[in-house]
């Protein structure tokens, strides 16, 4: 913890003065001559504190600190939830000054003992745009830089590799881990993570009826994919920038994950969203037009849905209450239902079945906003409550599947809003195929076996995130999911 310190001094920034106060944690200048403006910084959003340097006269020189100036860096919330980087540059004729500035900020930064300092990042450089190592490095490597983690990068040579390297490799030298890419690359973070704790533990990740353990390591997502569900539900933006700063102030939610079994092994882990039907179909078919950038999605989804495929099934699930109405309370930052301590709630889970004929079947462990569905398939859902939202969208009429697409991209509306779709509030779920069948997407990825079932592990990971601020959120798109 920071201990709390007093400074104040007169610097100045150029041709003009400023007075500045650091008090409990809190940064205050002001400045004297017009404009008169306050600012205040929060020692929480602070990056780093360093000296200067003089311009080298010869290349060949090593570079000299100026001893009469620093500069703060740090983060500032702008509108839509997205963080941008500034600096305050500060000058003052005493060196004495300009240490005990440098010197007091560090130890205090120094104090933020959550933050991470070595970080191991997986970079897929063939999701979304392909442009993973860039986005790295131009929004990525320089904020780390000036924040001081010391970064290894691990660019991803295959599918799976991040998943292999999690499960056996070695993460002794690191104290948090990363990667840059779609929702694929992170569930192949997760899925390794977890694995590699059941081996660690020596735990049957196969047999459904033993609780799967919770990686310790914290872990930050860079989006670099196509959709980036997972990151918006996070932070409430895409925004590179943003995630890196998430990571770097070392701040962390809860995040539930749904592990997916067939009769006799675990399949994978997910953290957003299971789909069979018309996602699956979508997902299927998408991998298969890659070539076509995020647009593939648009493409399969508009063939999909003019196809309007039902199929028949049953779904078994568990209930946490007697009544189908689920809470409707959006997952925002300092959420008090991911708060809740999980044991306290009186469960009283009941097995129910609802069978018939789906366009769509789908468990969102999370809301699955994404900037072309601003409120997502479970408006409700939440990061870290243990629950996921089991949506069933029975087969009608092509209007019908339009109108879902509809409401899914209009911020206004919210999907349980429309009579052909049911949500439940499940801890697990069940489901047989009663007919001709479809695939799963799996967090984006196609799942072949029809025949699952799926629960939730509460809080399984620890994601560097101070959750989703309640913004009013950006433009949507068009309708593709
Ligand atoms: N080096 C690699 N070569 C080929 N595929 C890879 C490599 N590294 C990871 N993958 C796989 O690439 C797939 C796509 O990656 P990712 O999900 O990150 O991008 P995306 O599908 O464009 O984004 P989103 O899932 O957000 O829509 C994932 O299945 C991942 O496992």
């Amino acid at each position: 913890m920071a201990e709390d310190v007093v400074l104040l001094t007169t610097f100045t920034n150029g041709s003009k003065k400023i007075r500045v106060v650091f008090h409990n944690n809190i940064l205050v200048w002001d400045y004297e001559r017009p404009p008169f403006e306050q600012k205040t910084l929060n020692l929480e959003n602070m990056l780093s504190v360093k000296p200067n340097y003089l311009k080298c006269s010869h290349p060949s020189q090593d570079p000299q600190i100026d001893p009469f100036s620093f500069t703060i860096h740090y983060g500032v919330r702008e509108t839509l939830g997205k963080w941008k980087y500034k600096a305050l540059h500060l000058k003052h004729s005493d060196p004495l000054q300009v240490v005990s500035w440098i010197k007091t900020l560090e130890k205090q930064i120094s104090g933020l003992v959550h933050r991470p300092k070595s970080l191991l990042i997986f970079i897929n450089p063939f999701g979304g745009k392909r442009n993973s190592m860039d986005i790295y490095t131009k929004f990525g490597k320089p904020l780390f830089e000036i924040a001081g983690v010391d970064v290894t990068v691990n660019v991803s040579q295959r599918k799976d590799q991040i998943r292999d390297f999690l499960i056996n490799g070695s993460l002794d030298m690191f104290d948090s881990v990363a990667c840059v890419g779609g929702d694929g690359t992170v569930s192949e973070l997760f899925n390794g993570l977890v694995l590699r704790e059941c081996r660690l533990k020596n735990i049957d990740a196969d047999n459904i009826n033993t609780p799967l353990p919770s990686p310790q390591i914290p872990v930050g997502i860079i989006p670099g994919g196509s959709t980036d569900t997972i990151t918006y539900c996070l932070h409430g933006t895409t925004d590179p920038t943003t995630a890196v700063f998430h990571i770097i102030f070392g701040d962390s939610v809860g995040l539930d994950l749904v592990s997916v079994y067939n009769e006799n092994n675990l399949l994978k882990l997910f953290a957003s969203v299971l789909s069979y039907g018309y996602l699956g179909d979508v997902a299927y078919n998408s991998d298969r037009h890659r070539w076509m950038g995020p647009q593939r999605y648009n493409y399969s989804g508009l063939k999909k849905l003019l196809a309007n495929k039902g199929y028949r099934g049953e779904v078994a699930l568990l209930t946490n209450t007697e009544s189908n109405d689920i809470s409707r309370t959006k997952c925002f930052e300092n959420c008090d239902t991911c708060g809740k301590d999980g044991n306290e709630e009186v469960v009283k889970s009941q097995w129910r079945t609802v069978s018939g004929k789906f366009f769509m079947v789908s468990g969102a462990n999370i809301s699955c906003a994404c900037s072309q569905s601003p409120n997502g398939i479970a408006p409700y859902s939440h990061l870290g409550d243990g629950n996921m939202h089991l949506v069933l969208v029975k087969h009608g009429s092509i209007i019908d599947n339009l109108r879902l697409l509809l409401n899914l991209s209009n911020k206004k509306k919210h999907i349980e809003e429309l009579p052909f779709v049911e949500t439940y509030c499940v801890r697990e779920f069940c489901f047989r195929s009663r007919g001709s069948s479809s695939r799963w997407n799996c967090d984006g990825e196609v799942q072949h076996q029809t025949n699952i079932r799926a629960r939730v592990s509460r809080q399984l990971l620890t994601i560097y995130s101070r959750g989703r601020p309640k913004v009013e959120q950006e433009e949507t798109g068009c309708c593709g999911i």
